[in-house]
């Protein structure tokens, strides 16, 4: 798959394009500093791994294995992408670009100019199979740039009709790397009087409830959307002495998941999803939405 990547951009030394053992292809952001990297996959535009000093911040879900993969399934783990739909709905569950290959479109002029910073935008537009569910023109571009300790996204979508509006929602599908599910909490979540869409209840058709107060964790199966989350969200894992800091722009609502299931190794990974779930975005004609999302790993 790596005949796609036009050859002007497979110069960089801090942006790489590989290929892992099945072909598909990634794109391999390396810090200079030797601290950090990353790796995009381009089968749905998925973040699969971030390493800081070594350790893996992001997770693999235990029912997939990115090393048997075959294009059938989205990559569950690391940043999958739901789009243009969050969760059930007309269409499938999350829509399609986590199911879609995504293509680069720039990285060549960002690695030499950005030095420590490396960085990857790659785009997704329509195909007969996204038209089948959502027959709308629309661009997707997603930027992707590794400093020393933080990983950067931008995402940005531009309705390119001539005259019909466009919805959707959207969510960044994080998962999380944690030591046990049970010496997590996440700052930012579950203060008094916040207001969330309880999913474990019915997913189609959550009820609004108020959470009670203090930092969340997580003791029995939990899916959330929490409304008006904060821009600055901390997933702190005690026995880790980590805190990884979850900073965002227009991303109003953070979804938590962890189903507790074993097959899924649930207790070493959770989900918090920057989120636009309950009021879809509309772009007119011509009009585009933007939302960034920065990711910091810290020590307690
Ligand atoms: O298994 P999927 O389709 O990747 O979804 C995982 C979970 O994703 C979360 O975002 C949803 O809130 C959950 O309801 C869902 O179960």
């Amino acid at each position: 798959m790596l005949e796609q990547i036009p050859s002007s951009f497979k110069e960089c030394k801090q942006v790489r394009f590989e290929e892992d053992r099945q072909g598909f292809a990634y794109v391999h952001l390396v810090h200079s500093s030797g601290v950090s990297e990353a790796k995009i996959y381009l089968f749905g535009g998925n973040i699969v791994s971030w390493k800081v000093d070594g350790a893996e911040v992001l997770a693999m879900r235990g029912d997939f294995d990115l090393l048997s993969m075959d294009g059938t399934k989205p990559i569950s783990g690391g940043v999958p992408h739901c789009f243009p739909q969050f969760g059930p709905g007309e269409m499938q569950q999350h829509g399609f670009a986590r199911n879609m290959m995504w293509t680069v479109c720039d990285a060549k002029d960002t690695c030499k100019t950005r030095g420590d910073a490396p960085s990857v935008t790659i785009k997704l537009l329509p195909t007969e199979y996204s038209r089948e569910m959502w027959n709308h023109k629309f661009e997707v571009l997603y930027k992707v740039t590794l400093m020393e300790a933080d990983l950067h996204t931008s995402l940005l979508v531009i309705n390119q009709q001539a005259s019909e509006e466009f919805a959707f929602s959207t969510a960044l599908h994080s998962y999380f790397a944690v030591s046990n599910i049970a010496n997590v909490e996440i700052e930012g979540l579950g203060r008094e009087g916040q207001k969330y869409l309880d999913k474990v209840e019915d997913a189609k058709n959550p009820p609004e409830k108020l959470a009670e107060d203090g930092a969340l964790g997580l003791t029995s199966f939990t899916d959330r959307v929490y409304l008006d989350a904060p821009p600055e969200l901390r997933v702190v894992d005690t026995e880790q002495g980590s805190a990884l800091k979850i900073s965002s722009t227009n991303w109003p609502e953070a979804v938590v998941w962890n189903p507790f299931q074993e097959k899924m190794n649930s207790e070493t990974f959770i989900c918090v999803e920057n989120a636009v779930v309950q009021q879809p975005v509309t772009l007119l004609p011509g009009q585009s939405w933007r939302a960034e999302m920065s990711l910091t790993r810290g020590k307690l």
